[in-house]
């Protein structure tokens, strides 16, 4: 029997693990930090607080990029430290879950398998579950059954948006669209409007505080950056108005690919999409009216969750836990080339 069971949500911006013996989920910023192109200095949450405050000498990045890992070998230091991290035990000879985005290519979905397969952890199994089959069973969905769902989970830099019946994939769309776009936005409207440069650290606090999917709230927040003209340090007053502005054109992008994605769906999934409305999750879900904007745009209920940046983990942990849901995970040693 397999010492323990771990299963794996790799986000771009987050990596959350879940660890069936403790039954808990570890949830840290996906980042590396590496000095000198050699030794890796923190990993994590350590990581991120160092981020832009760092010397040059030290490189700080996520290995991930647009959903899918970027840099197989720094994601596998990264995985393997989090893991010991998390787990006081059990690492090894552990069976493995890990959720990977639908819509990618075979090369892409390979690479979170080998991720696993390849390292130190000497997995005793390696499991794949479709993200958004986890996302669904994280929410409470009992996604086994004819009905079928639509899931929006909008991350970092994506957002998968899937139609699911009978516990299987029957469309999806991955857009490279997410919280750090919406980020990286703000930087240039604050810089433009302000002439202040700001780092995607503030970016993200002024998305926190002031961001909405619909215009109209007024509010306020005060940040630091560095004037352009003077090059000194200065203190800003940034309205939501501003913040709004920025965003609003990857709000649109994210409400267009859903509209695609509705009228694609087989007329008989559309009734129950109809029924049920559409299921919103990911940490970028927590911007402000996300959800009315969508239904004003679908006119379709939306269901929004609070605590859903781990609710794919969470569905993880009921694929490990659960015998009825453990069909849901497949091994690639079934497949051939793998
Ligand atoms: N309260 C909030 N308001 C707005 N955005 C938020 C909030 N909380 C988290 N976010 C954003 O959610 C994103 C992280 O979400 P999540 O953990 O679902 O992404 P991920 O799985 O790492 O990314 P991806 O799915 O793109 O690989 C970040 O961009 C973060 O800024």
């Amino acid at each position: 029997m397999a010492a323990n069971a771990f299963g794996i949500d790799l986000g771009t911006s987050n990596i959350k693990i879940y660890n069936r013996e403790e039954d808990s989920i570890f949830n840290e910023r996906n980042m590396i930090a590496i000095e000198k192109r050699k030794k890796v200095i923190a990993i994590g949450d350590e990581a991120f607080d160092m981020y832009e405050r760092a010397p040059e000498s030290i490189d700080i990045f996520s290995p991930m990029r647009n959903g899918v890992i970027a840099d197989i070998n720094n994601m596998q230091i990264l995985l393997n430290g989090m893991l010991k991290k998390s787990a006081k035990k059990g690492i090894r000879n552990s069976d493995y879950y890990i959720a990977v985005p639908t819509d990618i290519t075979e090369v892409e979905r390979r690479a979170f398998y080998h991720l696993i397969y390849n390292s130190d952890v000497k997995a005793k199994n390696v499991y794949v579950v479709e993200q958004s089959v986890a996302d669904a069973l994280g929410l409470g969905l009992d996604v086994t059954h004819a009905k079928g769902v639509m899931i929006v989970n909008i991350g970092a830099d994506t957002t998968e948006i899937s139609i699911i019946s009978i516990g299987g994939i029957v469309l999806s769309k991955l857009i490279k669209t997410g919280g750090n776009k919406f980020d990286q936005s703000i930087i240039s409207s604050v810089k433009r409007e302000h002439n202040l440069v700001i780092g995607s650290k503030t970016a993200e606090y002024l998305k926190m505080e002031l961001a909405s999917a619909l215009s109209g709230m007024e509010m306020t927040a005060k940040v630091y950056g560095r004037d352009v003209v003077t090059g000194l340090p200065k203190e800003i007053e940034i309205s939501s108005g501003l913040i709004y502005e920025a965003i609003e054109e990857q709000l649109r992008s994210i409400v267009d690919a859903i509209k695609i994605t509705l009228e694609r769906t087989p007329p008989e999934l559309a009734a129950d999409i109809i029924d049920s409305g559409i299921y919103l999750t990911g940490g970028s879900s927590n911007i402000r009216s996300f959800d009315e904007l969508i239904e004003k745009e679908t006119d379709l209920n939306v269901n929004f969750f609070k605590d859903a940046s781990e609710s794919v983990a969470r569905g993880l942990a009921k694929i490990i836990n659960e015998d009825d849901f453990r069909d849901l995970a497949y091994s690639m040693k079934d497949k051939p080339n793998y």
